[in-house]
């Protein structure tokens, strides 16, 4: 299988300074704050963007290093934006043949192969409309087959579900998890479901550089970062191994949990929790071996049958506690109100840092 990527790259007035790996076939997305310089990385391996400095090598092609830049028509990648960009004034099968048919194919192999393709990202039934007479998931389809059929070593999409309505991104979520089988990928979203859904690694980008790399669910599961403690709906503590079971952060607070492995004292470590195993009381809890953190309310966001309750604990962290309506309505809990947070040991995990 081809799609072996190996990319190392700078760009200072991107304030990006990165390296990593993709293994042939395989999914990797990219999370990370605005501004942390996802959609450069991609421009970077299309070929939009030289590099100040770097390498990247797709298949023992070399597509930049000091002395060669490969265009990005010859690259063997495909870029998919947010934006399907099709070309109004052509059919949706015209839009798809342009590829095969401006690398040399016949009018006839090149409307096949659009065929092929179209018939992938289940479009053909709307091979001969216009791009006008498209929804946009629609449209998101055909720009995926008109990727495939420039048959990209990898494909770089850039937030692909990010222009469609929530109805819309379940079914492509479902195209795109099966064109992408056998194919290699690199995949910016914003989404962590996205990053679950279709990635087998994750790499979280911040302020330019890589903060987290590992498969997908041990990532979001064991968090490092701020950052992706708060798209994985976690809660995050970092601070020092106290003994085998607790962590005690820069602030004094102390956390009992249940480590992964043996921690030395003083070692760096994180404590996750997850909102649901929070329980809110209005008074100290008693009598329970819990860990409790007296807390200000700072957010009630309603979600589906809950409401996740965000607040500030005496040491600055923002910790989520989710709860049903009635248990905040009984709690009589509003923005600025003071609460204690409790959870029991067992539901923190701790680790090393
Ligand atoms: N065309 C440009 N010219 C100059 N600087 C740019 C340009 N595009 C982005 N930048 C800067 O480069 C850095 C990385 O931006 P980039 O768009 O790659 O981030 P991103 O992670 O894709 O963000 P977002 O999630 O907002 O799309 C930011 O500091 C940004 O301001």
């Amino acid at each position: 299988m081809t799609g072996a990527l190996s990319l190392r790259a700078s760009h200072e007035t991107r304030g990006l300074d990165v390296a990593l790996e993709v293994k042939p076939g395989e999914h990797v997305a990219i999370l990370g704050p605005n501004g942390a310089g996802k959609s450069t990385v991609l421009s970077l391996i299309a070929g939009l963007l030289r590099p100040d400095t770097g390498r990247a090598v797709l298949d023992d092609r070399t597509l930049f290093d000091e002395r060669t830049f490969v265009p990005p028509h010859a690259r063997g990648v495909t870029l998919l934006a947010q934006d399907p960009l099709l070309f109004p004034h052509l059919s949706v099968l015209d839009n798809v043949a342009f590829g095969p048919r401006a690398s040399g194919a016949t009018a006839k192999q090149a409307r096949a192969t659009a065929e092929t393709f179209l018939d992938e990202v289940d479009a053909s039934e709307f091979v001969d409309r216009r791009p006008a007479q498209l929804s946009g998931g629609q449209a998101q389809r055909v720009a995926i087959a008109r990727a495939l059929a420039a048959r990209p070593s990898l494909l770089l999409l850039d937030e692909p579900m990010a222009a469609l309505d929530v109805a819309a991104a379940p079914l492509l979520r479902r195209v795109l998890k099966r064109v992408l089988a056998d194919r290699s990928a690199l995949i910016v979203t914003h989404d962590v479901l996205d990053a679950l859904l279709l990635s087998d690694r994750l790499i979280v980008l911040d302020h330019g550089r890589i903060v987290e790399d590992g498969p997908t669910q041990d990532v979001i599961a064991r968090p490092r970062t701020p950052f992706t403690a708060r798209i994985a709906g976690l809660n995050l503590i970092n601070g020092t191994a106290a003994s085998g079971t607790h962590l005690v952060d820069a602030h004094g607070v102390d956390v009992s949990g249940a480590p992964t492995e043996q921690l030395a004292t003083g070692e760096s470590a994180l404590a996750v929790f997850s909102p649901n195993a929070v329980a809110v009381y209005e008074t100290p809890p008693h009598g329970s071996p819990r860990n409790t953190f007296e807390v200000t309310v700072v957010e009630l966001e309603p979600r589906d049958a809950q409401v996740r309750v965000r607040a500030h604990d005496r040491a600055g962290h923002t910790l989520l506690a989710d709860l049903t309506a009635s248990s905040v309505g009984e709690l009589d809990l509003y923005p600025g109100k003071r609460a204690f947070y409790s959870v029991k040991a067992t539901a923190v995990t701790i680790y090393p840092s």
